[in-house]
C-alpha cells in the first residue's frame, strides 16, 4: 500500500490499554538519550515518549540523572527488562558511542536508532529496526549530497531501508516510512513550527512507546511522526518540542473519541 496514512488507521491501530493491562503488558521503553554534552536531548526524548502513552520509561542514558527525575519522577533510573530502546539522540561525540550501541543491540528487543548511533550501523540489524535520520543524516548514510534526499524524499527512504534492511522515518517537511520490502507510507504532515531543535527527540521517543508497545516498526513510525505533526496543527504556534509532546495526549484523545471533542 501506498499514499498518506489516515487518522482513521492510526486511531485502530493506537494501543489503547485493556482492562487488564499493566505497565509491563503496555509495554517498557528504554531511552539512551543525552550525553554530558547535550542532556536536554534526553529530557526531549522522555518527553515524547511519556506523551505518547508507555507503561513505563527507563532511563539508561548518561545524562545527569538528577536532571531526569527533577524533571520527570515517573522515569525510572533502574535497569531491567525493556520491550524497545531509543539509542542515539543527543549521543554527541561519547566515547562509549559504539559500546552503547551494541548493549542496545544486545537487548534484542526493536530499536529505534536516531542521529549519532546512525554511524554506527552494524551489518545485521534486528527485526522491526527502525531508523529516524533527517536529511543530512540519510545523505551521510548513504553517500551522496543532501540536495539528492531532498529530492526525492520517498525514493530516498525506500534505497535507505533497502540497503540497510530497517525501516526508514526520514524526517523533514514530507516524511515516508520505508520498509525493507519496498513498501512506504506517508506520515500525516503539518504546520513547520514543528521544525526547531528537539523535536526529532521527541519524534524518536515517541517512536519508542509504540515499538515497545508491540507495533511493527513502519505503523509506529507512521503514529508518531503523524501525532507530532497533528499536534503542532492542532496547537500552531511556536511551542518548543517539549511542549509540544506535552499536548499528545489531547491529540491521541481525539483520535480515539473524535465525537467528544
Ligand atoms: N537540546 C538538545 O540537547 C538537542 C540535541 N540535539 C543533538 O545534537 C546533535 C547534532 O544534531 P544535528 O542534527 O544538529 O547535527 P548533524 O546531525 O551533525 O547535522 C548535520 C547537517 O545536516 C543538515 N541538517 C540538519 N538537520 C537537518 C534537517 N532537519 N533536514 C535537512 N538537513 C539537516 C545540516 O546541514 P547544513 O544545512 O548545515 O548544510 C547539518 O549541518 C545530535 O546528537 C542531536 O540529537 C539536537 O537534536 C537539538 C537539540
Ligand atoms: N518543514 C517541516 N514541517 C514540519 N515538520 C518539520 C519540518 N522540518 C522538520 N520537521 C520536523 O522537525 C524534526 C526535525 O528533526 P531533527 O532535524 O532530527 O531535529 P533535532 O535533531 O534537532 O531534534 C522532525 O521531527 C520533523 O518531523
Amino acid at each position: 500500500m501506498t499514499g498518506v496514512v489516515t487518522a482513521g488507521e492510526i486511531a485502530a491501530w493506537w494501543p489503547v490499554p485493556g482492562a487488564e493491562s499493566h505497565k509491563y503488558t503496555r509495554g517498557v521503553v528504554g531511552i539512551d538519550a543525552g550525553s554530558p554534552q547535550y542532556p536536554g536531548a534526553a529530557l526531549l526524548a522522555i518527553s515524547g515518549a511519556l506523551g505518547a502513552g508507555p507503561g513505563m520509561v527507563r532511563y539508561l542514558g548518561s545524562a545527569p540523572r538528577d536532571l531526569v527525575v527533577g524533571r520527570f519522577p515517573s522515569v525510572v533510573l533502574a535497569d531491567g527488562q525493556v520491550q524497545a530502546v531509543v539509542a542515539g539522540s543527543g549521543w554527541g561525540a561519547l566515547v562509549d558511542a559504539g559500546p552503547r550501541l551494541r548493549e542496545a543491540l544486545e537487548r534484542r528487543v526493536p530499536l529505534v536508532i536516531d542521529a549519532d548511533a546512525l554511524r554506527l550501523l552494524p551489518a545485521d540489524l534486528p527485526a522491526e529496526t527502525l531508523l529516524t535520520p533527517h536529511a543530512g543524516e540519510l545523505a551521510r548514510l548513504l553517500g551522496v549530497e543532501r540536495g539528492e534526499i531532498e529530492a526525492d524524499p520517498v525514493a530516498a527512504a525506500v534505497l535507505a531501508a533497502g540497503r540497510f534492511k530497517a525501516t526508514v522515518l526520514l524526517k523533514g517537511a514530507v516524511q515516508p516510512v520505508a520498509s525493507p520490502d519496498g513498501s512506504v507510507r506517508l506520515a500525516l504532515s503539518g504546520p513547520a513550527w514543528t521544525a526547531q531543535a528537539g523535536s526529532g527527540d521527541v519524534l524518536a521517543g515517541a517512536c519508542g512507546t509504540l515499538l515497545a508497545a508491540g507495533l511493527p516498526a513502519g505503523r509506529a513510525g507512521l503514529m508518531a511522526a503523524s501525532l507530532q505533526a497533528l499536534t503542532a496543527s492542532r496547537f500552531p504556534g511556536p511551542y518548543p518540542p517539549d511542549v509540544q509532546a506535552s499536548r499528545f495526549p489531547e491529540v491521541v484523545w481525539g483520535l480515539l473519541a473524535p465525537d467528544q471533542q
